[in-house]
């Protein structure tokens, strides 16, 4: 069987995604699949084509059977488990790139760091930059170091298994960042089966949703330098309490918006 024909199979999965698999079963970039139209594929290839299609017809999703995705135009690890590097998520690595300047020798820390993309990212973008991350899940840890390791920043990640400030006691930075899990419990039943697989953990807040950054907001000002600054990942509709929960605890707040117009990213500093 040739490529074409493979790519011709009917599926409800976008072509889009039929060409990442078959670019990755292939091994080659996913715009060279069309070069290779006429090319003979093995019957184990074609086989491995069939069933991973038909777990993506199930939801099973297309990043944790590719066991790699891409943020900030650079490809990362995923597993199971742990949440899948999000294209929103740029926006908090640009509001942080905007306020350290290239070469200003800053020391950060992330709260929840999963597959890494945030820390390694900033890393990558600030050569003087030296990043501390920590994740409950161990999981998390152990991907976040191989993708380090990849991107050959792991001389300036110290990474630790722990609960938000806990690893970090008594240090103070020149920011935190943070994308918690912010989605409310009663939307878990609902959510599509494969967004399930990255894990309550990764995505639930707690009843209201907010709890991450009420606990976030009575303890982060210990943890910054005076002129130091925190940016957070929002819910698209927390932009108004989450303002509100800072300004309580002595912070000036701000919220930006996304490319869709909801509310994305809040940074803030010390009164
Ligand atoms: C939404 S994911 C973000 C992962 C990654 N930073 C990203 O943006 O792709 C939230 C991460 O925070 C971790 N997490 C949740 N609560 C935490 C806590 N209290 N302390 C440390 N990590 C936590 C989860 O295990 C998960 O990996």
């Amino acid at each position: 069987m040739k490529v074409q024909e493979l790519l011709k199979r009917p599926s409800k999965v976008s072509l889009r995604d039929r060409e990442l698999l078959l670019a990755h079963l292939l091994k080659v970039k996913v715009g060279e699949v069309y070069l290779l139209l006429d090319r003979h594929v093995s019957k184990e290839m074609e086989e491995e084509y069939m069933r991973s299609l038909s777990l993506l017809e199930e939801g099973y999703p297309l990043q944790y059977l590719l066991g790699e995705w891409d943020f900030y135009g650079r490809t990362f690890r995923v597993e199971e488990g742990v949440l899948i590097p999000r294209p929103e998520t740029e926006l908090l690595v640009e509001k942080v790139l905007e306020k350290v300047p290239p070469n200003k020798e800053a020391v950060g820390f992330e709260i929840g760091v999963g597959t890494g993309c945030i820390s390694i990212t900033l890393l990558l973008e600030r050569p003087k930059l030296i990043m501390y991350a920590d994740d409950l899940q161990e999981k998390a840890v152990h991907l976040a170091e191989t993708n380090a390791r990849l991107h050959k920043v792991e001389d300036r990640l110290f990474l630790k298994v722990g609960d938000m400030f806990e690893p970090v006691k008594g240090m103070v930075f020149d920011f935190v960042i943070s994308n918690p899990p912010y989605i409310p419990q009663k939307e878990w039943a609902g959510l599509p089966k494969g967004v399930k697989l990255e894990g309550k953990v990764s995505l639930i807040g707690g009843e209201k949703g907010y709890e991450f950054y009420e606990r976030f907001a009575k303890e982060v000002g210990k943890f910054l330098k005076e002129d130091g600054f925190f940016a957070l990942e929002i819910g698209h509709d927390q932009g108004k309490i989450l303002e509100d929960i800072f300004s309580q605890e002595g912070f000036f707040a701000q919220v930006y918006k996304d490319y869709a117009g909801q509310d994305r990213v809040i940074l803030g500093w010390k009164r």
